[in-house]
């Protein structure tokens, strides 16, 4: 399967989200798209989804246009937006069931699958709470699992692991790279150690433009060479023309490490970019 996406622009009155965005996805690898807050991420991932439509530009899906075919599209696609609607009175499982009858789910089929999916997003406890009473965390899992429901083909997740602790955001990351083996899987999220592990490739979006796609590597190595450490002495002030990716105090001052293309000051040193150096670098054009 494949999806090709070619010269999105989308304007909302005085707003440009996306900027002629021009990309292929494929099954086989998970896909990260990162970028800032208001990048167009969301944007992106409602047009593919067909709840919005772009001012110019189109996506193919196999070759057909999904703007005049999107039936074919909601045939194929799993879609969790970054709000899960739930509908707060109905129970985990309730609720899935309802799901399941809407996109067409054969009775017996839907309810292993839903046993199957609580499971999987360790809901299996709570299946009989009502969603009210869910937490954040929990109501991202239903959103998830919901999205996985008729094992669709195109699974396309909005900041899937915002309001997940630690165990939930692993378990979340395993169950889509698996999930891309054979899938298109897109994920988006601002915070780029989300998809560092499992995505095949990156997109990232900088004021609705793509500024790069590849694999997470090459990233890096565009940084190579342009990330820098060194410290401040005490009661120093950094310079204010800095894209600083961290600050440590330690006990001979404050540890600054810095994207730029040159030396920020003579004691700094190169160091080995990171995929957020990486990103911050590629974000600030240094
Ligand atoms: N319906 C809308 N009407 C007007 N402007 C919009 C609308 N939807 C999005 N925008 C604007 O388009 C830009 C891109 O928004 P989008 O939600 O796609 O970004 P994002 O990368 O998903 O951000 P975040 O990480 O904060 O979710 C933002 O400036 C946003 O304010």
């Amino acid at each position: 399967m494949e999806l090709t996406i070619q010269q999105l622009t989308k304007q909302f009155k005085d707003k440009t989200a996306l900027r002629g965005v021009t990309t292929t996805i494929r099954s086989g690898g998970l896909v990260g798209l990162i970028g800032p807050n208001g990048a167009g991420k969301s944007t992106l991932m409602k047009i593919l989804a067909t709840l919005e439509r772009p001012t110019s530009g189109d996506v193919l899906l196999d070759g057909h246009s999904i703007l005049h075919h999107p039936r074919q599209m909601k045939k194929v696609l799993g879609y969790m937006p970054q709000q899960v609607p739930i509908i707060p009175q109905l129970t985990a499982k309730e609720y899935l069931r309802y799901l399941a009858a809407i996109k067409g789910l054969p009775a017996t089929p839907a309810e292993e699958q839903i046993s199957a999916l609580l499971t999987r997003v360790h809901l299996a406890a709570a299946q009989n709470q009502r969603l009210s009473g869910f937490s954040g965390g929990m109501r991202q899992r239903v959103g998830l699992a919901a999205a996985l429901l008729g094992v669709p083909q195109i699974i396309i997740v909005d900041e899937p692991s915002a309001g997940l602790d630690p165990i939930e955001r692993i378990m979340m990351r395993n169950l889509l790279s698996e999930l891309a083996r054979t899938r298109i899987v897109l994920l988006s999220t601002h915070i780029v150690s989300d998809v560092e592990a499992v995505a095949s490739r990156l997109l990232l979006l900088k004021d609705g433009q793509l500024v790069f796609q590849g694999p997470a590597q090459q990233l890096i190595q565009a940084a190579d060479g342009h990330v820098w450490e060194y410290v401040l002495p005490q009661g120093q002030p950094p310079q204010d023309d800095q894209a600083v990716s961290e600050m440590r105090q330690a006990a001979d001052g404050v540890h600054i490490r810095t994207v730029a293309a040159a030396a920020p000051t003579d004691r700094a040193v190169t160091v080995t970019p990171t995929l957020e150096d990486a990103t911050l670098s590629a974000l600030e054009g240094r």
